[in-house]
């Protein structure tokens, strides 16, 4: 839409469209769960519900590795390792759909390129926003990594407290799941392993 069209008044922030049988499911649940959909309270609920689904699964509408196409070559001659610690990020369970919150950390060894920074925190929102366990996440993060940026070594530790635990269930707030991969160098060489784990605080 151009800034010259006329706004459509019943959305006028453009936010995507929910067809209705998601909003029907969405209203089923909340039926089910003991409320009433129809209240005032609970109208736009369904389509904000969506729209809120719509964001958290994110990462599938990409293909993570797109984050690694652009690489320098130019790196002063720099072998040891990267490491981008306590990144931020949620994710939601596969199980429950309920949220895991947690931080990551993913160092690399480079072979004779670097990546720029931010780009592994994005490799990570890439595949957290979507449905997941914890393993996996861990595990597709590294090898995105280690198939794109074909580096020596990739490590990726990730540290995450999931709703499903904490908000219901067994219910035991403060849990901490913490998971690891290792690759190359981090994986067959102990000394750059216990290098790179205390790096990352480990
Ligand atoms: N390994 C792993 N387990 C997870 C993850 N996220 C949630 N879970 C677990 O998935 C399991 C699902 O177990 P089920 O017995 O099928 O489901 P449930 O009856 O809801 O289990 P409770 O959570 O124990 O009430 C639970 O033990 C969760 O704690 C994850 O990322 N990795
Ligand atoms: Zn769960």
């Amino acid at each position: 839409m151009s800034c010259l069209d006329e706004p459509d008044m019943d959305n006028p922030l453009g936010k995507p469209d929910v067809p209705e049988h998601v909003q029907e499911a969405i209203r089923t649940l909340i039926g089910w769960a003991g409320d009433d959909p129809t209240r005032e309270g609970l109208l736009d609920t369904p389509k904000r519900v969506a729209r809120a689904w719509l964001e958290y699964c994110q990462g599938y509408q990409e293909d993570p590795s797109i984050h690694l196409s652009r690489v320098f070559e130019e790196v002063g001659g720099y072998d040891e390792v990267v490491l981008l610690k306590d990144i931020p990020f949620q994710s939601h369970c596969e199980h429950h759909m309920a949220p895991i919150q947690g931080k990551a950390a993913i160092a690399y060894l480079p072979r004779d390129h670097v990546v720029g920074i931010s780009k592994l925190a994005r490799v990570l929102h890439g595949y957290a926003r979507r449905l997941q366990i914890q393993e996996r996440l861990t595990a597709e993060v590294a090898q995105c990594i280690w198939n794109h940026l074909k580096p020596h070594g990739v490590a990726v530790v990730i540290e995450a407290q999931h709703g499903c635990m904490t908000g219901r269930g067994v219910r035991t707030p403060g849990v901490g799941m913490i998971t690891s991969r290792m690759m190359g160098t981090f994986l067959e060489d102990e000394r750059s392993r216990k290098e790179v784990l205390s790096l990352m605080g480990y």
